[in-house]
């Protein structure tokens, strides 16, 4: 790119004098400013805007400003000379809610305030943005670090175009900005008009903002790369997205995290809030979104309101997102990889925006909907004991306590199962588990590799009784620990893969489905494959 070359020039000039110059200041000032253009070059070579480390606020931190000076200093000049010699007005309405500009100053408030321009798109990473807020204009503000004569990723542009659908969707207009209202800034309204009506041409577009800003013009390199996204489709105006919140999961996690929550998502899904209530569960309300027409939903709780908002999602052309407010959070972990134990909501929200999706197997049990597990014995006795006030108190601690006391009980159960279409066996284990998908940390479900979500199978795991308890600790290290073919030796461990079991106790007997406890004398656990869309992580190439 040509600009490279005069910065990396720049570069070898300032160096050169600064080696060569006599003066010690002079030198000191030519480094600096060798130093500022090679630190930009840098940028350039590899398409790196947060190097200016723009704010949200649109203001860059004082010391990049103080290492950047040469370069800021520089490129101010141009475009205050540019600006003042151009041939258009710095702000240009392209629509009636849709205007362009160049860099905005102060001076430019009292026009912006006279067309009604209330959100402020700016596209540059390079130089600081107003600080509205001190204008006291209720303004919103969005910046997207994009470098000058460069393209903004399809990321940042389908961020862009629905920010700026969402913004006139509730009332405002709305003024893009770059530098000099030539290039980023006409791209990114190009591309807005291509999303809002899909029979535009890359050309149409452009043309009808060429004929309202004559010096609008993309260079090569943001022309192909408009034309590539439209291309390929892949310029997608705002989805809407329902957000299911239990108010209460994890002890009311979702008061202290629903701010944050919605600054992640706000800008690139038009969402609407729905909270479950003790009389409309997640299922109700998911119901509900679907039939107005609904295609994503996001589940906010515990393990519970998920499988509440999944129960509605299954088979239906509708994707599930989501985020973990509860203790355990299992479902989280499966779909979202461990990295979801470090940043589970922001990270659940990333996996949200990036908007990978996989299909995965569910199961039924007893005609209910089971995701992650079913269980007797120790899961069941470890889920019974914590109850809601020490899962508030303790967290995960509250299921940990409730396992080394069913563990130590060491209680066994006669079960008479039936796998697939064999004939059935009695099997007298304390813990029987049968897993559709269980993070490593459903411990007791791991008799063989984790269990595989889109497998087609369900994963049964069970322990052999053992007279002492300790014994039992032992089988669960080997479950954590092992690797498969050990796992596979061991006499402590049954592991088995099916499509569907029958679990028949004695009598009437508590079975944990997905942390909830339930009671049945019989339970018929099925698989459903790839019924249930998911928005999941997926790891880097
Ligand atoms: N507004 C509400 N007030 C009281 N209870 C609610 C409300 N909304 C949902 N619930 C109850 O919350 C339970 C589901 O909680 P969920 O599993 O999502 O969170 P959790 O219990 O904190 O998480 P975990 O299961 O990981 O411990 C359901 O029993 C449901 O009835």
């Amino acid at each position: 790119m040509k600009m490279v070359k005069y910065y990396v020039l720049g570069a070898i000039v300032s160096l050169l004098l600064a080696i060569f110059i006599p003066s010690f200041i002079a030198a000191i000032f030519f480094g600096w400013i060798a130093f500022s253009l090679a630190v930009v070059s840098f940028a350039y070579l590899f398409n790196y805007p947060s190097l200016f480390r723009k704010r949200e606020d649109g203001s860059i931190p004082v010391y990049v400003r103080w290492a950047f000076i040469p370069f800021l200093i520089g490129t101010g000049a141009y475009n205050h000379f540019a600006r003042k010699h151009d041939k258009v007005p710095p702000i240009q309405k392209i629509d009636d809610n849709l205007y362009l500009a160049c860099r905005l100053f102060s001076s430019d408030i009292e026009e912006m305030k006279e067309n009604g321009v209330t959100a402020i798109l700016d596209v540059t990473a390079e130089f600081d943005g107003l600080d509205w807020t001190a204008h006291q204009l209720d303004l919103e503000y969005l910046n997207i670090p994009v470098l000058d004569h460069t393209s903004p990723t399809e990321d940042q542009l389908n961020t862009a175009i629905n920010w700026i659908e969402q913004q006139i969707a509730s009332g405002r207009k709305v003024v893009v900005h770059c530098a000099l209202g030539r290039g980023r800034s006409v791209l990114t309204v190009a591309a807005y008009l291509l999303a809002k009506d899909s029979r535009l041409s890359v050309i149409d577009a452009l043309n009808t903002i060429q004929s309202v800003r004559s010096t609008a013009r993309l260079n090569k390199h943001q022309l192909g790369s408009l034309k590539k996204i439209k291309q390929g489709g892949r310029l997608q105006l705002t989805r809407s997205l329902v957000l299911i919140a239990n108010p209460v999961a994890g002890g009311g996690k979702w008061q202290m995290e629903k701010n944050d929550i919605l600054a992640q998502l706000n800008p690139h899904f038009r969402v609407q809030v729905l909270e479950t209530s003790k009389e409309k569960n997640g299922t109700v309300m998911a119901e509900q979104a679907i039939n107005d027409g609904a295609d994503i939903l996001v589940a906010c709780g515990g393990d519970g309101t998920i499988s509440e908002v999944a129960h509605a999602c299954i088979d239906r052309d509708v994707t599930l997102g989501v985020i973990p407010l509860g203790t355990a959070n299992a479902l989280s972990q499966v779909i979202h990889g461990y990295y979801s134990k470090l940043v589970p909501i922001s990270h659940a929200c990333d996996v949200i925006v990036e908007g990978s999706t996989i299909q995965m197997d569910t199961a039924s049990c007893n005609d209910k909907l089971m995701l992650l597990v079913a269980a007797a014995g120790f899961e069941e006795q470890m889920i019974s004991s914590a109850d809601r006030e020490q899962k508030d108190a303790g967290g995960q601690m509250a299921y940990l306590r409730g396992l080394w006391e069913a563990i130590t009980q060491n209680e066994v159960q006669e079960l008479v199962v039936t796998f697939d279409d064999d004939e059935p066996v009695t099997i007298t284990t304390p813990s029987f588990v049968i897993a559709n998908a269980a993070p490593l940390t459903t411990a007791l479900a791991q008799g063989g590799d984790e269990p595989d979500m889109t497998d087609g199978k369900l994963d049964i795991t069970w322990l052999q009784p053992q007279e002492q308890a300790d014994m039992q600790f032992l089988s669960l290290a080997e479950l954590v620990f092992s690797n498969q073919d050990y796992k596979k030796q061991s006499e402590r461990l049954e592991h088995r893969q099916v499509k569907k079991v029958v679990v028949e106790f004695n009598e009437k007997s508590d079975y944990a489905l997905d942390g909830e406890i339930l009671q049945a004398k019989k339970i018929t656990v099925e698989t459903k494959p790839a019924s249930l869309t998911v928005f999941n992580y997926r790891q880097p190439e």
